[in-house]
């Protein structure tokens, strides 16, 4: 079970880039993102970082020695009719086509609006005001950030954006004022939320949200990253089947056995990586990791940690829930918008094509040492090296 306390055990160098420094020694798991082709997008974090962790006492946060080397839907009830879809809404409905979440039932859900179906009665509420967030689901795409958003959302005193606003990563420039709108009215003492998972790797997302509220809380949705690469490769494979197999995507060559690294499918499961962008300006107290694979498992489970990290009353339990034997995933009996049982849309859950064993293999082999950093550095122990099947 995850979240145990950890034992880690992080090499130093990584042993899938065998003379690749100086022909003779091995690299660090760093050091192959500063020097095996991974540059794609790579920022170094201190380089903006305000002033340290650990004026913020972040200690379990602080990565191994060597990093500093190379730092180098559930478907939703559509629009009724005459309700109002602002230009904000009509905006992010389009830009959903894009998003991570990338359900076209969602893309029509305009939820943007703040609109609501409660008992199976529409109500936009004209009560209440629209605020800032003050928390955020971050990530990571394909995580199960879709799943989180709406178990939450059934809690009474959470209010969510259904779509993805995509403010701190694409629309940043349309200014507090724009996001603030997206936002839903809520009452005192109500939340406000939103999920965007591609937060989590953007690299300037951190430093802005800190400087709209730096005692936000922040939900990381975590998943075996290679069974997360296969999921993101799915999805793109839905969209575009003529794209090449996962197996030629993966490596930069095959042959020696090098992962391509900077293929976002790959780069994004690097999750020590991306979270020690978010410690130069989060402390690890404001940041909850909740396992992808427990929330299939045991959602209640998972809720209770996310309810008590937010403060809220455990509201949401598991007589939320109960297993769809055909979708073959938990599913809510009472969704935020409607008194009907509902399972998230065909793109959740999708059937992932069979990856060659030996290719599995080797990206278990090359996570592993950032996998550990990552344990080291959440305190968490998500155990993605027991598992057998990709899934
Ligand atoms: N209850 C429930 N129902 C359906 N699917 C569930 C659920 N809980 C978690 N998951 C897993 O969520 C994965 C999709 O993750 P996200 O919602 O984060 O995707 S996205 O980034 O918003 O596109 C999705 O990935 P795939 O199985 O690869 O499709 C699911 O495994």
């Amino acid at each position: 079970m995850p979240n145990t306390s950890v034992k880690t055990d992080i090499p130093a160098r990584h042993p899938d880039v065998a003379g690749r420094v100086n022909g003779t020694q091995r690299a660090s798991p760093w050091e192959i993102l500063a020097l095996g082709g991974t540059g794609r997008g790579t920022q170094n974090p201190a380089s903006h970082a305000p002033r340290g962790r650990e004026a913020r006492g972040v200690r379990r946060g602080t990565p191994p020695a060597t990093a500093c080397l190379a730092r180098a839907a559930w478907l939703r009830t559509p629009l009724a009719s005459g309700e109002m879809v602002t230009a904000q809404s009509a905006l992010l409905e389009r830009e959903a086509q894009e998003s991570s979440t990338t359900d076209e039932e969602l893309a029509g859900r305009r939820a943007a609006n703040g609109s609501s179906v409660r008992g199976g009665a529409v109500s936009t509420p004209d009560y209440g005001e629209k605020k800032l967030p003050q928390a955020l689901i971050i990530g990571v795409k394909k995580g199960g950030t879709r799943a989180l958003l709406e178990a939450i959302r059934v809690h009474p005193d959470v209010r969510a954006v259904g779509v993805e606003p995509h403010f701190f990563d694409r629309n940043y420039e349309k200014g507090l004022e724009w996001y603030r709108n997206v936002m839903p009215k809520t009452l005192d003492g109500q939340l406000t939320m939103e999920k965007t998972p591609s937060y989590f790797v953007t690299n300037e997302a951190p430093k802005r949200i800190h400087s709209m509220a730096k005692d936000i809380k922040l939900i990381v949705v975590v998943r075996n990253p290679v069974t997360r690469a296969i999921s993101d490769y799915t999805q793109t494979l839905s969209k575009k089947p003529e794209i090449p197999t996962f197996e030629v995507l993966a490596f930069k060559n095959r042959t020696l056995g090098l992962i391509d690294a900077s293929w976002s499918a790959i780069r994004i499961g690097i999750y020590a990586l991306h979270l020690e962008n978010w410690l130069q300006y989060f402390p690890l107290s404001q940041i909850l990791f909740v396992s992808g694979e427990r929330l299939i498992v045991d959602p209640a489970g998972e809720m209770a940690k996310v309810q008590d990290f937010l403060g809220l009353k455990r509201v949401v339990t598991e007589k939320h829930f109960y297993f769809n034997k055909t979708k073959g995933f938990p599913c809510l009996k009472k969704p935020e918008d409607s008194s009907a049982p509902r399972c998230l849309g065909k793109s959740k859950g999708r059937t992932h094509p069979r990856i060659d064993p030996d290719v599995i293999h080797r990206l278990r082999k090359f996570y592993k040492p950032f996998n550990m950093m990552f344990y080291q550095m959440t305190g968490q122990n998500f155990q993605w090296e027991q598992e057998e099947g990709d899934k």
